[in-house]
């Protein structure tokens, strides 16, 4: 389908825009009116921009306040409409976009507004316009798809036809099943945007919250394949009003917004069933198997990078959890360290003053070639790494939050073998094998990334698109310079789990990001790390008399956990356990020990630890 972005989306000025949408790969856009209005373009200028780009001008919007007014007040609403089919021949734009009435109407009667959009539509095919009459989710009596589509239906007018927008039917709660009751051609033009359940008046939530399909709450892929089986053939069209993206860079927001139109078309286009995927033009047009996106899912976690100048501190936290030091890299000064599964990678290569940091994550694919391909065709930029013809080349694409990604399966195991030797940190096994002496630590529970506020909702939408994992909810983890705002990314049987946090808004130092290791004897471990001169993140005894007041803990245990400085959490499913390693630069290990059925992270825990490391 063709692919289009309301210029309200972007940042910056008209031909900006233009120029993003256009070098993103869009096909068109929605000329928001007042980008025209404050820019120095003519309409013919921007029409021969819009050309030379190769992108069309889809819509001109938003007419307002055009229907369900008095006569006297209809007169002007036909004055202002003719002004504006005068404009949208000058710059070749064919469709209107009518918003029902928030502001002038005052009779509440669909035979008066219906009345009145056939008239404008006689009007408008004068100038060869089509009328897109759109109800906004606060409209004054029309703010129901059902009800402006019924108005259609009485307009009867062949210039008139409805427009949909996904926030406005999905903001209200209306059931998006009935759009399969209109007839596709009488559908001129959709609109889709998610965004955050939140509780909030509609215009306000609708102006400043919108976000991009896969980011918020809504089910997208469900109403674009409701679409897609009313025959709608027209493009799908992002309109997203956002604080955010508004300031962001434009080019990074087009290749952004078109991730999310081409990740949503492709679940839509997977909800249909086989028989609907059959007609020769529109839905199936894109609908033999090979235009889909080929499929993916994340099945583990391959290995984790630290990069830093410096690997010593690091170094001496993995030894002395256990952790056994599996050699140099054969080439590069890259050191390999493992226990059970967990395999953590420490890199020196341009790494020039650069403090301790989570640069890269391993993950597991079961098809490395779908998963590459697939991450490359939802714009996720390609990552280089120096590599010689003898060894695993890794493909990597680079996260919105900075963490490079790294695609592992069965045909790319052998890197593990380029790290040969041991060391004198004590070390001797080969290349790493399954069975090795764990040292208690056995993989890795969850590794937890850190991006900035302006990249989150692109984060949830790419980890959504090019991994296929799944936004838990969000929430926010106070600590004493301010609140982090956490969400956690799942694969489907929970073997990768990706917390992400945003910091809080003001600049409080660079945010913190972790690797959780996995262990089914927590409390054995960092006994021993403690023998080794590591101690845990020291915890308040305040936190200990609550813990106990809140689960009435066997008096030794609860010893125990003060004396090592471990956290504790249950629920109904089962006990997490988990202790903090001291950071080290950026980033620190925590140890997890968790109940099979026991889901979270010890939500009541990261407060503490947050306090406990602003402290330091
Ligand atoms: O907020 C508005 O006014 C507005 C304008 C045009 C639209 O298409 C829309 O969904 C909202
Ligand atoms: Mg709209």
């Amino acid at each position: 389908m063709r692919r289009s972005i309301a210029t309200v989306c972007l940042s910056g000025d008209l031909a900006e825009k233009l120029r993003a949408a256009a070098a993103a790969g869009f096909d068109g856009v929605e000329l928001f009116e007042p980008d025209l209005v404050a820019g120095e373009m003519s309409p013919e200028e921007v029409k021969a921009l819009a050309d030379r780009l190769g992108v069309t001008l889809d819509l001109y919007q938003p007419f307002r306040d055009a229907e369900g007014v008095t006569e006297p007040e209809f007169a002007d609403v036909l004055r202002r409409a003719e002004a504006k089919f005068r404009l949208m021949q000058r710059l070749g734009i064919t469709t209107m976009l009518v918003c029902s009435n928030v502001a002038t109407a005052s009779v509440d009667d669909d035979e008066v507004s219906a009345g009145q959009l056939r008239r404008l539509g006689d009007l408008a095919q004068g100038y060869r316009v089509r009328l897109a009459y759109e109800a906004l989710a606060w409209g004054r009596f029309v703010d129901d798809y059902r009800r402006s589509w019924r108005i259609v239906e009485l307009a009867d007018h062949p210039a008139v036809g409805i427009c949909l927008d996904s926030f406005h039917i999905l903001s209200r709660g209306h059931d998006p099943a009935a759009i399969e009751d209109v007839p596709g051609d009488k559908i001129f033009f959709v609109q889709l945007a998610d965004a955050p359940l939140l509780s909030l008046d509609y215009l306000s939530w609708s102006r400043h919250h919108r976000v991009f399909p896969g980011e918020g709450g809504f089910d997208l892929p469900g109403f674009t394949a409701h679409l897609l089986r009313a025959g709608y053939t027209g493009p799908l069209s992002l309109e997203v009003f956002n604080d955010v993206f508004r300031q962001t860079d434009v080019h990074r927001t087009a290749v952004h917004a078109l991730r999310s139109l081409i990740w949503v078309e492709d679940q839509a286009r997977r909800a249909l069933p086989a028989g609907a995927q059959t007609p020769d033009t529109g839905p199936g047009e894109a609908l033999d198997a090979s235009s889909l996106l080929p499929a993916t899912a994340a099945t583990g976690i391959d290995f984790v990078e630290i990069r830093c100048e410096d690997p010593s501190s690091v170094e001496m936290v993995l030894d002395r959890l256990g952790l056994t030091f599996r050699g140099v890299h054969r080439s590069k000064p890259v050191g390999l360290w493992t226990s059970g599964a967990a395999r953590i990678i420490v890199n020196q290569q341009q790494a020039h003053g650069a403090e301790p940091h989570l640069s890269a994550v391993g993950i597991t694919v079961p098809d490395l070639t779908a998963a590459t391909v697939r991450a490359h065709r939802l714009k996720a930029p390609p990552v280089h790494r120096r590599t010689l013809s003898a060894e695993v080349a890794l493909e990597a694409v680079l996260a919105p939050d900075g963490t490079e990604i790294f695609f592992g399966d069965a045909t790319t195991a052998a890197w593990v073998a380029e790290f040969a030797g041991g060391s004198d940190l004590g070390g001797t096994e080969g290349p790493e094998d399954a069975d090795a002496p764990t040292g208690g630590i056995t993989g890795v529970d969850h590794v937890n990334l850190s991006g900035a506020w302006e990249d989150f909702d692109e984060a949830v939408l790419f980890y959504t698109s090019v991994l296929g994992l799944t936004a838990g909810s969000a929430t926010h983890v106070p600590g004493p310079r301010g609140l982090v705002r956490s969400q956690v990314m799942t694969s489907e049987d929970g073997a990768v789990r990706v917390p992400l946090n945003v910091s809080p808004t003001l600049d409080t130092g660079p945010a913190l990001q972790h690797v959780a290791l996995a262990c089914p004897d927590l409390r054995a471990v960092v006994r021993r790390a403690r023998e080794r001169g590591l101690v845990m993140l020291p915890v308040p005894q305040n936190y200990y008399d609550d813990l106990d007041a809140r689960f009435d803990l066997d008096p030794e245990l609860l010893a125990e956990l003060r004396d090592l400085h471990v956290l504790y959490d249950r629920d109904a499913e089962g006990e997490y356990l988990n202790a903090y390693c001291p950071t080290v630069g950026q980033v620190f290990v925590e140890l997890v020990q968790r109940s099979p059925g026991y889901a979270g992270y010890g939500a009541g825990n990261a407060p503490v630890r947050l306090a406990a490391q602003s402290r330091r």
